[in-house]
């Protein structure tokens, strides 16, 4: 990584950038290959849909993508993507293939912002190293949605590896996962660079992987949102907590770089008064809060555990990048298809071959996780009241299986499918996930789709209402992405 110069935004545009600074507000653009020249501290930023191929290679100068430099001359292809290519001191860049828009972004002070506080935590983390006992700093990044979170996290992680630090980053939004598909917490020590393309890329658990594993402590959070069972997700967070504590204390490196840790932003809820984030903080012992994107959220924030309060945690108001777009629904929806892909097949640079494994019904433990989102689907579903029993006040219920988790994911925990105990069951790590692709009410059976060749033994296999069944997961199997 390059550190900015002194040059200000803005000056030195050549021609190319000028015209290149507009956007382009165009639905689709299809076009030859170009250069474009970037000046300090500007970015490139472009929105790609997942349908478009668009590359981009760095012929001179440097430039980073959330934190990860782009080696030079080497093309970068991207679809389904929203994001940046920033440089701090002035780049030109080769660009090809379709994108809906991309312009030239010359409000770049967020990224000196976003780098200060990189620096912040590099001393943080020399104290941690010259007095070993103490560990680095935790920090929470909170904010409502699509503000620049997950970048934000992205950018430190990718800054403190270039610093030869290994953090742990913590991924607690159940609608994207990390490593994983979605309805997951994950845990993850970075020890080598994040990708260019891909971000923490794919991990052991989907499959044997040729590129530096990184591999994750997952738990299974089967609900879109924190609010669809509160008392779940906390249970989650405390258990993810303590894991990821006790990991810290058998690494020093690990422990020294400290903890990020990513938020869903229905965590900005002033009306249950941040009853979720108070505990995030508190299991957590969180050093550092960073919100984004609200104003409220900082004040908030800032009464309840900033230098005034009991809690005394420096509390900062981080900017937003201009660049952070919505997500709409459609793509969401694209975006969590495209991770549950991932996870089965891979990438198109590092390809997996998922197994298929069929068992009896006599063979499966099969637990439903109880959420208002699965009744709902439920009834659209016009299921039978008997094989629909979600009124029950219980988290997790064994149950048959039946065409109802047809297309879904399901959760195999390492705990055993004899297991009685629901908060044994509930804070039981993933061993890996696995996909419904065909059930067989007839015979008694049901095929899945799952990573490893190995089968899963009598474990506990958990599903629910999240993330959303794919239809189209077998038979787009070849198709990689
Ligand atoms: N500087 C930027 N230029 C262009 N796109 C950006 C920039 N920063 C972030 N984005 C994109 O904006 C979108 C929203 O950002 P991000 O995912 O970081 O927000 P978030 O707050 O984590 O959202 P969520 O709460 O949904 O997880 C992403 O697609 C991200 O890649």
């Amino acid at each position: 990584m390059a550190l900015p110069g002194l040059s200000l935004p803005g000056l030195g545009l050549s021609q190319a950038q000028s015209s290149a600074g507009l956007y382009t507000g165009s639905s689709s653009l299809t076009q030859e290959s170009r250069m474009e020249d970037l000046a300090p501290r500007t970015e490139w930023r472009f929105e790609v849909s997942f349908q478009q191929q668009y590359t981009i290679r760095v012929t001179s100068g440097h430039a980073e993508l959330f934190g990860v430099e782009l080696a030079p001359n080497q093309p970068y292809t991207f679809s389904g993507c929203k994001a940046a290519i920033l440089t701090w001191h002035g780049c030109q860049l080769e660009v090809s293939g379709d994108a809906e828009s991309e312009y030239l972004g010359q409000e770049t002070e967020y990224a000196v912002e976003w780098l200060n506080v990189h620096g912040m935590l590099e001393t943080a983390r020399d104290d941690a190293q010259m007095h070993s006992s103490e560990g680095g700093p935790r920090v929470l990044v909170v904010g409502p949605d699509f503000v620049g979170k997950s970048s934000l996290v992205r950018s430190l992680a990718g800054w403190a590896v270039t610093y030869g630090r290994t953090p742990t980053i913590v991924n607690l939004d159940p609608r994207e996962g990390l490593l994983t598909p979605p309805g997951s917490f994950t845990a993850v020590t970075v020890g080598s660079q994040l990708e260019v393309e891909n971000g923490f890329g794919i991990s052991p658990i989907s499959g044997p992987t040729i590129t530096p594993v990184k591999t994750p402590l997952v738990y299974h959070c089967p609900y879109s949102a924190p609010p669809e069972k509160p008392d779940v997700y906390k249970a989650l967070i405390t258990r993810t907590a303590l894991s990821v504590t006790n990991k810290l204390e058998e690494n020093s490196g690990a422990k020294q770089s400290g903890l990020i840790i990513d938020t869903p932003g229905t965590l900005n809820d002033p009306k249950s008064n941040y009853d979720i984030i108070t505990h995030l903080v508190s299991e957590f012992s969180i050093t550092l809060i960073l919100t984004l994107g609200s104003e409220r959220l900082f004040n908030d924030m800032n009464r309840k555990f900033g230098q005034q309060s009991s809690e005394a945690i420096p509390v900062l108001r981080i900017s937003k990048p201009g660049g952070a777009v919505e997500r709409d629904a459609a793509f969401m929806k694209q975006l969590q298809n495209q991770q549950i892909r991932q996870y089965f097949f891979g990438t198109s640079k590092d390809s997996l071959n998922p197994h298929s494994h069929t068992y009896s019904f006599a063979e499966l433990n099969i637990f439903r996780a109880n959420s208002p989102s699965l009744a709902a689907s439920s009834s659209s579903m016009d299921m039978d009241a008997s094989d629909a029993p979600y009124a029950s006040h219980a988290d997790f219920e064994r149950m048959t299986p039946n065409m109802e988790m047809l297309g879904r994911l399901v959760a195999i925990k390492f705990c055993s499918g004899s297991e009685t105990d629901e908060f044994a069951l509930r804070d039981s790590p993933v061993m890996g996930f696995a996909y419904v692709s065909e059930v067989d009410e007839a015979k008694k059976r049901v095929r899945f789709l799952a990573p490893h060749p190995q089968k899963w033994g009598d474990r506990a296999v958990v599903w629910g209402g999240w993330p959303q069944a794919v239809t189209d997961l077998v038979g787009s199997g070849t198709k990689q992405y």
